[in-house]
């Protein structure tokens, strides 16, 4: 029997990207990693469709709240995922009354803390930029701008985005208008193209002002979402690096805005927005017959 067989599950939102977070901290015996079809079949329009499923696990280090796996609706793993993580939490600081708490992810501890206005912010940890850190199939010295491009030859579509790792791989395309470009379908072909050996997530950002982007994601794994946190985070340092921005800037996406900072003392970069609660529910252990 799978993990998430009969299991009750949150069904939040960070500005429209779709959260579940399912509570497993309490299994006993331990509950084991979400298989892939298992994390498919519970997105399915039967279970509760998601972007991503935070799955809590005891805590693996002393001091930390709990450790997260993140998963995509493709049934893949992610490192990062930070509208999940400001869902997560909201949740767990509301159980246990803390407004500071500490997770653990695949990507590493990340701290959180609550707001004066209720809002959580998440420390994201360091960006990182090195070309087999992204990672990229072949060898780029500076990944500010790559090259890379879709569309004719002599006259591409979406060209020489800058490539940051969140946690989790993003290439990020510097356009007039995100939303005059049919992401649907380039997102696919980008995220899949062979200079990311892990696939990567695919933003199209335009720089409004330097302390303003409008951006959309096409996210490895679930597709086209409304928000993705990350994203946010990689275009954010991206434009910076590139010094067409400040390092605080608010950021509006599909779903709504987030603030974030790339903190000069220590190179943390730190997201701030808000969540939302829609439903509980609990996952019909029918779903899963099929799935291993
Ligand atoms: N929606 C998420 C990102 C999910 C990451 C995922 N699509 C991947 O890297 O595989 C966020 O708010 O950061």
């Amino acid at each position: 029997m799978g993990a998430l067989s009969n299991k009750a599950f949150v069904k939040m939102n960070g500005i429209g990207n779709e959260i579940v977070v399912v509570d497993l901290r309490a299994d006993t015996p331990r509950a084991a990693p979400i298989a892939a079809d298992e994390a498919r079949a519970a997105a399915s329009p039967a279970g509760a469709p998601y972007d991503q499923l935070m799955a809590l696990y005891p805590p693996r280090t002393p001091g930390t709240d709990a450790f997260i796996r993140i998963y995509n609706n493709d049934g893949s793993e992610a490192g990062a995922c930070g509208n999940g993580m400001r869902c997560v939490a909201t949740l767990v600081s509301d159980a246990n009354g803390k407004s500071k708490l500490v997770f653990e992810t695949g990507a590493g501890i990340l701290n959180a803390w609550k707001n004066d206005n209720g809002q959580f912010t998440i420390d994201m940890g360091k960006p990182r930029f090195a070309w087999n850190e992204i990672p990229l199939a072949e060898e780029f010295r500076d990944t500010r701008i790559i090259e890379l491009q879709i569309g004719p030859i002599d006259a591409p579509i979406l060209h020489s985005p800058s490539v940051v790792n969140m946690g989790n791989p993003h290439a990020i395309f510097w356009v007039d208008d995100p939303y005059a470009y049919d992401l649907g379908k380039f997102g696919p072909l980008l995220e899949n193209h062979p200079i990311f050996p892990d696939r990567a997530n695919i933003t199209l950002a335009h720089i409004v002002d330097r302390e303003h982007i409008v951006m959309r994601t096409w996210e490895r794994g679930a597709g086209l979402t409304r928000a993705c946190g990350s994203a946010a985070c990689a275009t954010a340092v991206a434009a910076a690096r590139l010094k067409r921005t400040e390092r605080k800037v608010h950021m509006t996406l599909p779903g709504g805005e987030l603030v974030i900072e790339w903190r000069t003392s220590d190179d943390h970069v730190l997201m701030t927005g808000p969540v939302a609660f829609e439903f509980e529910g609990r996952f019909d252990p029918k779903l899963f017959e099929k799935a291993s």
